[in-house]
C-alpha cells in the first residue's frame, strides 16, 4: 500500500492526527503499526454536545404537514411510504432513541409552535443537539416556512452558533425538473438574502432535495449523520486506501437497518452508485437474516432511554461476503458486524482473480473498524 494515500488525505480538523496515522498504518499492516488503543480513540464529542456522551440529537422541525413524522417513520421504522398518509398530526415532542453503530436521538416536533419562545426550555431543546433538520413542503406555499426558518437560524446563530442546520426541501417527487430547480433556487436565495440583510452569514446551513418515495431521503440523512461522526476523516481515508489497493470504483459503509451510509471513499459520489448499493444491501441483508446476524428493528422509545440489548444471533458466524454482477458492474458486499456492511462497486472487469487479496484487505479494514466503533 502506498504512502501517497496518507499524504492525499484531506486535513482532518477534529481528529487527533496520531490516532488517524495509527489507524492507517494498522490497515496498511506496517511493521511499526500499533493496534489502535482505547486511549488513542478520539473522544466522541459532537459539535454542540456538552454532555460529550456521543449520542447526538437530531431535531425535526418545520411547518405542520411538511412531512417530519413521515421521514422519521420511513427511515427509522421502515414504514412503507404510502402508509404515511394515515399518520396523525404530532401533538407533543416525540423523542426516539436509536441504537445502531452509534446511539443517537431523533426528536419530532409538532409543527405549529415557536420553540425559541422563552416559555419553552430552550436550553433543554437546543443545548445538546447535533443537527436541526428543517423540513419544507416543496409542493405547498413555502414562503411562511422560509420566514420561520430564517427567524430560527438567526436565533440559533446568536445563541447556539455551532448547531448545524439542514434544510430538507421535501416532497420533491411529482415535481417537474424545471419546477423543482426553480423552487430549490428560490428557497436558497430567499434564505441567503434575508440572512444577509439581517447581517447573519449562511454559516452552517445546507440544503437537500428529499422525498420519502425514493433514495433521496436516505442520502440526505446520510450526509447529516456523517457530519456528526467524529471519526469520519479516518473512515474516509481508510475507504479511499481500500479502493486504491483493491481497484474499486466506490466503497460505502452502510448502516444496514436504516440504509444510511456513514462513510464513503473520497472519490466523487453520484446518486446512482448510492442507489445500486443501497438496493443491494437491502436484498442481501434480507437473505442473510435467515442465518446471519439477528437484527431487530432500530429501537425507538418515547421519553425513556431504552437499555441496549446484548447482541444476540450468530455473532460469531462468518459474516456474509457476496460478489455479484449487477447492472453491468461487479458489486462486493461484506457484513462487517451486526450494524454495518461494506459495499464496493468494482467496475465491469471481473474481480474474481483478485478476490483473495480483496478479502484480505477488507478483513484488515474490518479489524480496524472494530477499534473505531468498538460496539
Ligand atoms: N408526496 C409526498 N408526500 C409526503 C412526503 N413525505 C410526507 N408526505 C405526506 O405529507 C403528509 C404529512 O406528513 P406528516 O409526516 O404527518 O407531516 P408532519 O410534518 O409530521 O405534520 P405534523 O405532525 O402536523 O407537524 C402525509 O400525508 C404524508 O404522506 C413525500 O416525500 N412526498
Amino acid at each position: 500500500m502506498g504512502d501517497e494515500n496518507l499524504h492525499q488525505s484531506p486535513p482532518i480538523s477534529n481528529v487527533d492526527q496520531s490516532a488517524q496515522q495509527t489507524l492507517i498504518r494498522y490497515l496498511q499492516d506496517l511493521p511499526e503499526a500499533d493496534k489502535p488503543s482505547a486511549s488513542n480513540a478520539p473522544s466522541r464529542k459532537t459539535p454542540n454536545s456538552r454532555a460529550n456522551d456521543g449520542k447526538p440529537r437530531l431535531l425535526l422541525m418545520g411547518q405542520r404537514r411538511s412531512g417530519k413524522s413521515s421521514i422519521s417513520s420511513v427511515v427509522f421504522h421502515k414504514l412503507p411510504p404510502p402508509e404515511t398518509l394515515y399518520l396523525e398530526t404530532t401533538t407533543r415532542i416525540k423523542k426516539e432513541y436509536m441504537h445502531s453503530f452509534m446511539d443517537f436521538q431523533v426528536w419530532d416536533f409538532p409543527g405549529h409552535l415557536n420553540y425559541t419562545d422563552p416559555s419553552f426550555d430552550t436550553e433543554e431543546i437546543f443545548g445538546e443537539i447535533g443537527a436541526l433538520i428543517w423540513v419544507i413542503d416543496a409542493q405547498d406555499d413555502f414562503f411562511d416556512a422560509v420566514t420561520k426558518l430564517n427567524e430560527l437560524i438567526q436565533y440559533l446563530q446568536e445563541n447556539y452558533p455551532e448547531i448545524i442546520v439542514e434544510v430538507f426541501i421535501h416532497k420533491v417527487d411529482g415535481l417537474s425538473d424545471d419546477y423543482l430547480s426553480d423552487t430549490y433556487q428560490i428557497i436558497v436565495d430567499r434564505v441567503q438574502d434575508e440572512l444577509e440583510d439581517s447581517g447573519h452569514p449562511l454559516g452552517n446551513v445546507s440544503f437537500h432535495r428529499t422525498s420519502i418515495y425514493d433514495h433521496s431521503i436516505y442520502e440526505a440523512f446520510s450526509k447529516v449523520i456523517q457530519k456528526l461522526i467524529f471519526e469520519i476523516g479516518p473512515l474516509e481515508s481508510l475507504l479511499t486506501t481500500l479502493c486504491a489497493n483493491c481497484k474499486m470504483e466506490k466503497a460505502y459503509l452502510f448502516d444496514v437497518l436504516s440504509k444510511i451510509y456513514i462513510a464513503s471513499d473520497l472519490s466523487p459520489s453520484d446518486s446512482s452508485s448510492y442507489e445500486i448499493s443501497s438496493e443491494y444491501v437491502d436484498l442481501v441483508v434480507d437473505i442473510s437474516e435467515i442465518y446471519g446476524w439477528d437484527r431487530n428493528e432500530l429501537e425507538g422509545g418515547d421519553t425513556e432511554q431504552i437499555e441496549e440489548d446484548p447482541e444476540v444471533g450468530n455473532q460469531d458466524a462468518e459474516s456474509l461476503i457476496v460478489l455479484e454482477k449487477k447492472n453491468g458492474s461487479y458489486l462486493y458486499l461484506k457484513e462487517i458486524n451486526k450494524y454495518l456492511a461494506l459495499i464496493c462497486i468494482m467496475g465491469d472487469d471481473s474481480p474474481t482473480d483478485r478476490k483473495a487479496l480483496i478479502d484480505y484487505n477488507v478483513g484488515v479494514f474490518q479489524e480496524t473498524l472494530k477499534q473505531i466503533f468498538p460496539r
